[in-house]
């Protein structure tokens, strides 16, 4: 049998709060076997945006990105989100490593087609050097990606990280039993998004598809559980979403999906 992998996925909310991603960050610590962590940033980046007088534009979960925007992203998850990650974690005996798509040219992408909606500098993910993520985790380095990929033409692109999560998860399946966890702020997805309790222990395609037509998935969410099924599609072996504690060994309440 593969040897298991986990791609942990973290997203703003936590990053934003600075307890929230100690916790998150020591219970990363201690997860067991070779292991990715991809980290967001995007209310880092629109706060920042904000303060410089940008105005940021979302559509269904996903950044307009402009030159101005771009920088901002550059900024913000490259350097402060990723380098305080990375330090967090060698304070943990974690040795991570810091990366975007560009760095030892990992993670290929292209600068999305413009179709009904023009996302300006934002990265479809085209092709992993899967050798070269495995010669690190081999090594016992643990990568951490930030939300960045480049086109191997010196232009960097802005990336959804959930969507890096998913690539990469994909990508190392051939080689690993690989479970991806999404871990965000409320405790999975949620029948009614006001009610924490409401959350849905299990979700299939067709159920999936029914809570699209009902309208129950909206903004972030939508990108997330597109990429989970995906992910699923591809080989994945596990896709979960939950919050912090889904890193548990006893945790059980959080979202599973499957096929
Ligand atoms: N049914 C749902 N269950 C949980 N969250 C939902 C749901 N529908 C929409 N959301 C929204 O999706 C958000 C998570 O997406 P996003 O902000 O992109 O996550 P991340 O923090 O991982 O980047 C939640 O904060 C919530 O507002
Ligand atoms: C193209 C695109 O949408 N990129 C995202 C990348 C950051 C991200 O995914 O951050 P969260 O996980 O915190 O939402 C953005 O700029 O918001």
């Amino acid at each position: 049998m593969k040897p298991a992998l986990s791609v942990i996925k973290i997203g703003g909310n936590i990053i934003e709060d600075s307890t929230e991603l100690s916790r998150f960050l020591s219970s990363f610590s201690r997860v067991q076997g070779p292991k990715i962590l991809v980290h967001g940033g995007g209310k880092k980046a629109t706060s920042l945006s904000e303060k410089l007088g940008i105005k940021p534009s979302m559509v269904k979960g996903r950044r307009i990105t402009d030159a101005q925007a771009l920088e901002v992203a550059i900024m913000v998850y490259a350097g402060l989100v990723n380098k305080t990650i990375v330090s967090k974690l060698q304070a943990l005996q974690c040795n991570a490593l810091g990366l975007s798509g560009a760095d030892a040219a990992v993670i290929k992408a292209i600068k999305r087609p413009v179709k009904s909606i023009d996302y300006g500098f934002a990265g479809d993910i085209v092709s992993i050097r899967t050798k070269t993520l495995l010669s690190f985790l081999e090594t016992g380095l643990v990568p951490v990606f930030c939300a960045l990929t480049d086109d191997g033409q010196g232009q960097l692109l802005n990336t959804n990280a959930d969507t890096i999560a998913s690539e990469l998860a994909i990508a190392l399946s051939s080689e690993y039993r690989t479970t991806l966890y999404y871990c965000f702020e409320k405790p999975g997805v949620l029948a009614n998004v006001y009610d924490e309790a409401s959350v849905i222990s299990h979700i299939n395609k067709q159920a999936y598809y029914s809570l699209l037509r009902e309208k129950q998935i909206s903004e972030g969410m939508l990108p997330k559980l597109e990429n989970c099924f995906h992910a699923l599609d591809h080989s994945v072996h596990k896709v979960c979403i939950g919050d912090i504690t889904m890193l548990q060994a006893k945790s059980s309440n959080f979202t599973t999906l499957t096929l």
